[in-house]
């Protein structure tokens, strides 16, 4: 396994390898849920990239930019033992020098949920995902579908600008107790570990009552508030039944439908989802 950190020297290696990369966009602080998303690169590709870069243009002013967990020499095992060829590391620098004014913006999708609680979150990411298939040059791109809405935002993206890339989401990858696996969580206290559990909680709950039979969206979010409600440090963001493709409210449910939301457990903002018909 190879580091890289510089644009150009990327690029030179693309190019020679154009058509055989699959490339893994992340922030490092690598979990479990990333090496899965690696074990499918690595069925899918000659060439398996792995990109690490804390992006700061999808983070808001006060968001978590710097206190964003990062620890490279543990990420470098965890893609080396999930057959990794090349990590890229670029500098911010590097990706946004001095007189960068160039920005990507998805309408619509992204003004709904994590959009409108994180404004300019999803021009960044798109942003820096369209550098990223430029720079890497991939034929297959994989993400997980913890972030559901990232994963719309950048198919549509895909679409719209006729990028040359195949779209793969994978499934969320948990802890034993139901947890979603996230970098963030490693921000959470001894305290708060337990409370998070309010997220996969809140999906059993909706899931449960759908299977029962219930299909109304408001009779739905009220069981699922309940084991949000019951956590003192957590405090909702949303929590909303989507239709799963255009990401617009529903009233009615169906195995389709997507339940997304997002939990502020302390200072840590999580998000998590399902699609009520699955598994
Ligand atoms: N538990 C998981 N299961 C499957 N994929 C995941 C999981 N967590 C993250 N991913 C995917 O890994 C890729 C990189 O995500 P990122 O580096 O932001 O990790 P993260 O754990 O989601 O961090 P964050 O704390 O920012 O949510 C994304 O495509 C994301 O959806
Ligand atoms: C796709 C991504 C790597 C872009 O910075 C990031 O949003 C993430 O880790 O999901
Ligand atoms: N996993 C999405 C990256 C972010 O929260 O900024």
């Amino acid at each position: 396994m190879i580091v890289i950190e510089s644009v150009a020297e990327m690029q030179q290696f693309a190019r020679q390898r154009r058509g055989e990369i699959a490339l893994v966009p992340t922030m490092g602080y690598l979990h479990e849920g990333h090496a899965s998303l690696m074990v499918e690169a690595r069925k899918r590709a000659r060439t398996v990239v792995v990109s690490i870069f804390v992006n700061p243009t999808q983070f808001g002013v006060n968001e978590d930019l710097d206190s964003y967990p990062r620890d490279f020499e543990r990420d470098r095992k965890v893609a080396a033992a999930a057959g990794v060829d090349v990590i890229f590391a670029p500098k911010a620098a590097d990706m946004y020098p001095a007189g960068y004014q160039s920005y990507l913006n998805v309408e619509g999708l992204t003004t709904e949920l994590c959009g409108a609680s994180r404004p300019g979150h999803f021009r960044g990411v798109t942003t820096v995902v369209a550098k990223l298939f430029n720079i890497v040059m991939p034929a297959v791109a994989i993400f997980g579908k913890k972030d559901f809405q990232q994963l719309a935002v950048i198919r549509r993206m895909v679409r719209d600008f006729n990028f040359d890339v195949d779209i793969v989401g994978m499934p969320i990858v948990r802890e034993a107790d139901g947890l979603a696996l996230s970098s963030r969580n490693a921000r959470l206290t001894a305290e708060q570990r337990e409370p998070a559990l309010c997220l996969s909680r809140a999906i059993a709950a909706a899931r449960d009552a759908f299977r029962a039979g219930e299909k109304s969206v408001a009779v739905l979010r009220e069981k699922a508030l309940a084991p949000i409600e019951r956590e003192s440090v957590a405090q909702l963001d949303y929590l909303e039944f989507r239709d799963q493709d255009t990401l617009l409210p529903l009233q009615t449910a169906d195995e389709r439908t997507l339940l997304a939301l997002a939990v502020r457990v302390g200072s840590v903002r999580l998000i998590d989802n399902t699609v009520l018909g699955e598994e």
